[in-house]
């Protein structure tokens, strides 16, 4: 099951169950490092190394106190080459340690840069059901901020766990080879401390999981006051969205102080007392076996390298339980983006259909973005090659929907759309795009030049720039910037008027060179001169590129070879304007009476001018 990465394993709903959030943090890890399998197997196999090297130190200091200090041997030219190889065993170890601890670093930091290239790919290539219901602050936490949780689990569980685990395994040998019954004492650490993660986890799991939630919380509240800023300011809310941002943020801080609490109250000082409690048991031992006890004489030089090997697995074991907390944070932030990688990618046709004179059929069209609320009903047409058709009804009839058919954005619940004869389903994605070009309401522009906004990342020549810019009569606007094509528009083309935009926005379509150019409303918020620019600049491809507009402005598409009105998602009218203004009673002839009336209202003196 896909799970839904913006609301079930994310920030509205409960946190997942651990198992499952382990499996797919493992599974996203695991998949992730596997290019670098080789890396691992190395730095796991050296870490080994360091980890049995390590072990001798002890053994070695058992070794001094049993044969040389207890019998009171001074034996100089052996103990000192006992004390020069546990030094040099010491040394080597750190050494290796220190190497590995860099691969396994680097391992982590191109696995992190693999999975936020990966996410960010996919949800390039996400359909457009997935974006209905995404919020940007949270999609954009999922690319940084749940990436960055990747990497912490990575460096958590690659140096620390890993690490620890190792020299946990190695002490573990020694003392098992030492005494295996004292061994085994020091082996119940495991479930008590098994124990304690485990009641810390209860208590904090809850804070942690919140902790992460608000954090998206306040990601997704910055995102959406910045993008929409001039309402915010307009309607003078701001001082209401700061302080609902501070008591997010108070909510924040009061989460991270519950789990800090847990952490200071509860893990630390247990497993300290934990620690003192083993070693008094394993003193305790040490008096009863040296009095001869049941279990025989225990050698002091047992309980000096016990003592030590304690201290190198209790700390490790801390370590693992000191950052649980950040652990399981990672572990949520890890499970959100394999659950984000789980969406289903929208399909890329490769079939080798192509598009060639640009006609559009539809047939039969029925879809609803919700079963059972049907948005369009059965819609029969045929857009010739070449023509000019305009889309038209009024708010909610379902213009837009129509159009992300046509584009492919949404698949039809039933009849067809095709284009020269082809079901759109079956033309190669690439070819696809590079023939159909789009326009929309909002011309969404770059911080970047006038000609990257142009060629958005497809490679055109300066040629087929200037004669998109020229066909959209935007060439001499940009000719006269002071770096011509190449100066900077400012973040979302600020420096633009908004008729500006839009004929960028035109001229980017035309750059491609497609069949087909949709527009939407492409001209509902630009001024009648502007739009007569637009207008001109369809006319300049009629015959050549097949037209379908959408538009709120029917002046737009007075001059269209035919008009479609639609009706709760039904064509209810179809012809050329005159065909239209003489039916009488109709749609269309109510909404242009309407337009005519408030453009007269907007310009007095010019009574007659949408007439
Ligand atoms: N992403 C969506 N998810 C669910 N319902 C949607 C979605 N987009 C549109 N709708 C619904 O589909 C119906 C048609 O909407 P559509 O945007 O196609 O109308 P429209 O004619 O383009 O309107 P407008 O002129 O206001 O842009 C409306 O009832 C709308 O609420």
């Amino acid at each position: 099951m896909p799970a839904d990465a913006l609301t079930s394993t994310a920030d509205t709903a409960a946190p997942p169950r651990r198992r499952a959030l382990v499996g797919d943090a493992a599974a996203l890890l695991l998949k992730a490092a596997a290019p670098e399998r080789r890396h691992l197997v190395h730095a796991i196999g050296w870490l080994l190394l360091a980890a049995g090297l390590e072990a001798l130190g002890p053994l070695a200091g058992k070794f001094l106190i049993d044969h040389y200090l207890v019998p009171r041997q001074a034996r100089w030219v052996e103990i000192g080459a006992l004390l020069l190889g546990a030094l040099v065993a010491g040394w080597g170890a750190s050494l290796l340690r220190y190497g590995q601890m860099v691969r396994l670093a680097g391992v982590a930091m191109r696995s992190v840069q693999r999975v936020r290239e990966q996410v960010y790919g996919h949800v390039l290539r996400l359909p457009m059901t997935f974006f209905d219901r995404a919020i940007t602050g949270q999609l954009v936490s999922r690319v940084t901020n749940d990436t960055e949780a990747v990497k912490t689990l990575y460096v958590q569980v690659l140096f620390v766990v890993l690490d620890s685990l190792i020299v946990l395994a190695g002490a573990a040998i020694a003392m098992l080879w030492l005494d295996w019954r004292l061994m085994l004492i020091v082996a119940t650490t495991a479930p008590a401390v098994g124990i304690i993660v485990t009641l810390y986890q209860r208590l904090s799991g809850p804070a942690v999981a919140r902790t992460r939630e608000l954090r998206s919380e306040l990601n997704a509240q910055m995102a959406e006051s910045i993008s929409g800023m001039p309402v915010l300011q307009a309607s003078n809310a701001t001082e209401r969205f700061r302080q609902r941002f501070a008591s997010l943020n108070e909510s924040h801080y009061a989460s991270r102080q519950v789990e800090l609490k847990a952490n200071a109250w509860l893990l630390r000082p247990v497993l300290d007392l934990l620690n003192v409690t083993l070693l008094a048991v394993l003193i305790w031992v040490f008096g009863l076996r040296s009095q001869g006890g049941a279990m025989g004489p225990l050698e002091v030089g047992i309980l000096y390298a016990f003592v030590n090997y304690m201290s190198r697995v209790v700390e490790p074991l801390i370590q693992i339980t000191m950052q649980f907390a950040q652990l399981q944070q990672a572990l949520v932030g890890a499970a959100r983006v394999h659950a984000l990688l789980k969406e289903a990618e929208a399909p890329r046709p490769a079939g080798p259909a192509h598009i060639g004179e640009g006609e559009v059929r539809i047939e039969g069209l029925d879809f609803a973005y919700q079963p059972g609320h049907p948005v369009l009903h059965g819609l029969d047409l045929r857009i010739p090659a070449g023509s000019f058709y305009g889309i038209v009804g009024h708010t909610g009839s379902g213009k837009t929907t129509l159009l992300s058919l046509l584009l492919r954005f949404y698949p039809a619940a039933a009849g067809a759309i095709r284009i020269d004869g082809t079901p759109i389903e079956a033309i190669g994605e690439d070819h696809f795009r590079d023939r159909i070009g789009l326009v929309p309401q909002d011309p969404f522009l770059l911080a970047a030049t006038a000609r990257e906004n142009i060629a958005m990342g497809r490679e055109l020549g300066e040629e087929q720039i200037v004669e998109a810019a020229r066909a959209a009569h935007l060439h001499d606007f940009i000719a006269g910037l002071e770096h011509g094509y190449d100066t900077p528009l400012g973040e979302g083309g600020a420096r633009l008027s908004v008729g500006q935009k839009q004929l960028l926005a035109i001229a980017r379509a035309l750059a491609g060179r497609p069949r087909i150019l949709f527009l939407d409303e492409a001209t509902s918020h630009i001024d009648s001169e502007t739009e007569q620019v637009v207008q001109r600049a369809l006319a300049d491809l009629r015959g050549q590129v097949t037209i379908v507009a959408i538009a709120h402005r029917l002046s737009t598409v007075r001059d269209a070879d035919c008009i479609i009105v639609l009706n709760h998602g039904r064509i209810a009218e179809r012809g050329t304007h005159e065909h239209l203004m003489g039916l009488q009673g109709g749609i269309y002839q109510r909404l242009y009476l309407l337009q005519q009336l408030q453009d007269d209202g907007d310009s007095p003196q010019e009574p007659d001018q949408a007439a």
